[in-house]
């Protein structure tokens, strides 16, 4: 079996945003795929109307497949302290013609007001490792795991653009959507995340490469790039107008500055990913500002980098959960 769906950018592609059907007659929701976590959660008719803001919501008493399950319950917090808990229902899922049809769906009683602000995300499929899922008193499988077995392939793949549709497949590799070779890095799971360790770094095309290991994971999650302080300072070094700006809470730059470098990391045997200096540009600081927040940030208050969709979108990923290992490609 295989599935692809088309996911779709939000404004500064801040995150992607996915068709998903759930429950019996089918429920449409636009949810979040996160590789970050490991809670498929959404929006539900149990919670209070001061949380909904104009999201689509999932009603299990509307749904002939839903089954509740009695006694269990969820509470995720994120890295950026927004947060959400409920009740759990098994029902049928299908995502890009892919179907799971006994899926823990997470339904939400609370969420934050991140969350609530944000009106075009109806919830999250984390397809992190179902070790961190948090249902208590039995943590639950993600969707990957619960569709691995029937899967062609045991792998899902991310195709993230720069503000344009891209593609998340299951199940299968597409050759067409890359270019080159898919160079493949060990994972280690036991944090729940997609953790895996680049070899170095090196800023634009006359820089060295600075072998320095660095430990991170792929999160398709979080918007920005997260890199230790050493590696910013020596990017954002090159950057005439570049500062670190506390009240802005990190680094910006005049969103124009032609002195701005393309960035490249390393996943092995040689191989680069080129993020375009334009994709570090992230967000004008305001409206009438001339400089841009910048998408490369301190993992200073992560512990670990976080290569975020900054860095996504500059390639074609391969999250292979059969052999824990990621396969990179430059598209
Ligand atoms: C508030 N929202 C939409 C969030 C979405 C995703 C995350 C996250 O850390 N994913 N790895 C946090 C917050």
């Amino acid at each position: 079996d295989r599935g692809s769906v088309q996911n779709s950018p939000k404004s500064y592609d801040v995150e992607y945003l996915m068709p998903v059907s759930l429950g019996t007659p089918a429920q449409q929701l636009n949810l979040d795929l996160d590789t970050g976590s490991s809670d498929f959660w959404v929006f539900s008719t149990l919670l209070k109307e001061s949380m909904i803001n104009g999201q689509t919501l999932y009603d299990p008493n509307a749904s002939t497949t839903a089954d509740k399950m009695e006694g269990y319950s969820w509470k995720i917090t994120y890295g950026d302290q927004s947060y959400s808990s409920g009740d759990v229902y098994v029902d049928t899922v299908t995502i890009g013609d892919l179907t799971v049809s006994t899926q823990a769906v997470e339904a939400a009683r609370e969420v934050s007001e991140e969350f609530t602000a944000d009106s075009d995300n109806d919830g999250l499929v984390g397809l992190g490792f179902g070790i961190i899922n948090t249902v208590m008193p039995y943590k639950q499988k993600t969707f990957f795991e619960k569709a691995m077995p029937g899967l062609d392939s045991p792998v899902f793949t991310a195709d993230l653009k720069s503000g344009a549709p891209g593609r998340y497949n299951f199940g299968y590799i597409d050759d067409g959507a890359y270019t080159g070779n898919i160079t493949y890095v060990p994972v280690n799971s036991s944090d729940g995340f997609w953790s895996w360790v680049s070899p170095g770094f090196q800023v634009g095309t006359t820089g060295s490469f600075n072998s320095t290991r660095i430990h991170g994971i792929a999160d398709t999650g979080t918007t920005l790039l997260l890199l230790p302080e050493g590696v910013c300072e020596a990017f954002y070094g090159r950057i005439a107008s570049a500062k670190y700006d506390a009240s802005q809470g990190g680094y910006t730059f005049e969103c124009n500055d032609s002195t701005t470098p393309d960035f490249y990391f390393g996943t092995g045997n040689g191989q680069m990913i080129r993020i375009p200096g334009s994709y570090l540009a992230y967000s004008k600081t305001d409206t009438s500002s001339l400089r841009c927040f910048g998408g490369m940030q301190s993992d200073s208050g992560v512990g670990f980098t976080i290569w975020g969709d900054i860095a996504l979108k500059a390639a074609f990923i391969v999250f292979d959960q059969g052999s824990e290992r990621l396969g990179w490609a430059e598209k």
